[in-house]
């Protein structure tokens, strides 16, 4: 499962037994600023499930993934690509077999990840999204971390033409991102501390008393 939502445990755990699936992993794209995740919350019902998050994020987790690492599970394998620039430790995973890339906030449809907190970093993440997923097969399926129009996958091939921002110079798209006046996410205070502890609260009481 990618990105769990913390809100969103319960429904996904039912589906989870309903299909008689093994859920062997909760692999978050980023420390998200606007939710919580639900990985700490979902090992708790799944014992065996293992939690992953970029080892650059220094978030807590069960295994702290590397670029190209590759995760593993049933017959299938996820490619581990470094894509920073919305934050330091954002990565994407790349389904080769099935033609499909989980891109977390580097790159939405016809958007993508703010670049005003975090480590965001408007070239660095022009730099990561068309060296790591431009560069991509053009069939390949895109689905990104949020939408906000409700539109939930888009295609290499429609982004590289389309994307309003990334289709844009290295320069326009700087400029583009230094003036995007967004609000800060409503969860910022409380989801930034909890992801870094896997989205366990009893985690976060433990350290403040420690
Ligand atoms: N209104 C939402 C937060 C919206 C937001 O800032 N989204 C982030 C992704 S979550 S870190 C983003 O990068 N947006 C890019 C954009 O162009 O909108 C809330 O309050 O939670
Ligand atoms: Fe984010």
């Amino acid at each position: 499962m990618i990105d769990p939502v913390i809100e969103t445990v319960e429904r996904d755990f039912r589906i989870i037994q309903d299909l008689r699936l093994n859920l062997v992993a909760a692999v978050n794209t980023h420390v998200h600023a606007d939710h919580v995740t639900g990985s700490g919350e979902m090992k708790k019902k799944i014992p065996g499930c293992k939690s992953m998050i970029a080892e650059v994020s220094k978030a807590k987790a069960d295994v702290k993934l590397k670029p190209n690492d590759l995760v593993k599970f049933g017959q299938f394998e996820l490619e581990v690509r470094s894509t920073p620039g919305h934050t330091d430790g954002c990565v994407s995973y790349v389904w080769h077999e099935k033609g499909m890339v989980f891109t977390g906030d580097a790159l939405l449809i016809r958007g993508c990840g703010r670049t005003d907190f975090q480590e965001g970093n408007p070239g660095v993440l022009y730099d990561s999204v068309h060296s790591q997923i431009f560069s991509l097969p053009k069939h390949f399926i895109v689905f990104p971390a949020h939408d906000y129009t409700g539109q939930t996958m888009s295609t290499v091939e429609e982004e590289v033409k389309f994307n309003p921002r990334l289709k844009r110079s290295k320069s326009e798209f700087i400029q583009i991102m230094s003036n995007l006046k967004l609000p800060y996410p409503k969860q910022i205070d409380k989801a930034l501390p909890a992801n870094m502890v896997c989205g366990i609260f009893d985690e976060l009481e433990t350290a403040a008393q420690t």
